[in-house]
């Protein structure tokens, strides 16, 4: 067996910094996780990845091809669908270790998680390779402190979950940046009562005028049924990035009948082995 993180979010939601700051987390507890770029366009991230698209094709590739003149958004599809199509490759730079522990840096194009085949493809793929996944869904949480934006991540994350069919987190990201007055009211979103943001929405605005009994009924259900659950992320705090990795973990059942992996560190320290010897 092995284990996976499907790390996927709109662009910009954090997902490379939440890769990176997840290896030097379990760097530090002498754990190794490794990280695969799955993002043709990326151009800054701070972990060295152990397999990168843009190695196989390039965004680049797709958009300056004089039959295919992709725009970006069809470009990036272009990719990742060529990416499905070429499996050898993927599952070559994936190796075949048992307990190997992987992070899936995704792009940052929604519509690939939310309607199209693509990432249900992927998922496909990685198990039949033998991974057990976890989707992780980061939403931005400066974008969802007030109600109707609430609502629409929320939404949003449940596209995600019903279109990929495997066990899911959504993580708040950016915690950090939030102010005291913000995080306040998001807590009022997040815990006991999601009912809250029901009295956010703005009762002069036409939404509501027009579908109060709807928002409530969407409410209601992402309440009943515990649908959406979000996991604030600070990343300057350690504890909480311990308990967003642990809560992952237990998903993944990772560390339970895993091997956890610690061997590659040695490798990597050839004074220090010596020593230990
Ligand atoms: N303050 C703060 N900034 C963050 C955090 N996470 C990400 N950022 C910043 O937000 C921007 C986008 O972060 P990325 O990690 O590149 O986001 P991404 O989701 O990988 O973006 P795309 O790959 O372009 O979709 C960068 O400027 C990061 O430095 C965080 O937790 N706190
Ligand atoms: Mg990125």
């Amino acid at each position: 067996m092995r284990y996976a993180q499907l790390v996927m979010g709109p662009a910009g939601s954090g997902k490379s910094t939440y890769c990176s700051t997840m290896v030097k987390h379990a760097a530090d507890e002498r754990k190794a996780i490794d990280v695969v770029n799955l993002d043709p366009a990326a151009e800054y991230f701070e972990y060295q990845p152990l397999a990168d698209i843009r190695e196989l094709i390039h965004l680049d590739d797709a958009m300056e091809d004089e039959d295919l003149k992709f725009g970006p958004n069809g470009g990036l599809v272009f990719c990742i669908e060529y990416l499905l199509e070429n499996p050898d490759w993927l599952e070559e730079q994936l190796g075949e270790a048992d307990d190997d522990y992987i992070l899936f840096d995704c792009p940052g194009q929604i519509e690939l998680y939310t309607h199209m085949t693509a990432m249900r493809q992927l998922v496909d793929l990685l198990q039949k390779w033998n991974f057990r996944l976890c989707g992780v869904f980061l939403v931005d949480s400066q974008f969802m402190v007030d109600g109707a934006k609430f609502l629409s991540g929320t939404m949003a994350a449940l596209s995600v979950m019903v279109n990929l069919e495997i066990p899911h987190v959504n993580i708040l990201s950016k915690m950090d940046l939030l102010s005291k007055t913000a995080r306040n009211k998001l807590d009022s979103f997040l815990d006991p009562d999601p009912h809250s943001l029901l009295g956010d929405m703005g009762k002069s605005s036409k939404w509501h005028h027009k579908y109060q009994r709807l928002t409530e009924a969407i409410g209601r259900l992402i309440d009943d049924y515990s649908l959406v659950r979000f996991y604030p992320l600070d990343i300057r705090d350690e504890e909480n990035v311990a308990d967003v990795l642990l809560t992952i973990d237990n998903i993944l059942q990772y560390g339970e009948d895993a091997d956890v992996k610690t061997k590659d560190f040695e490798y990597e320290d050839p004074e220090e082995s010596t020593v230990e010897n």
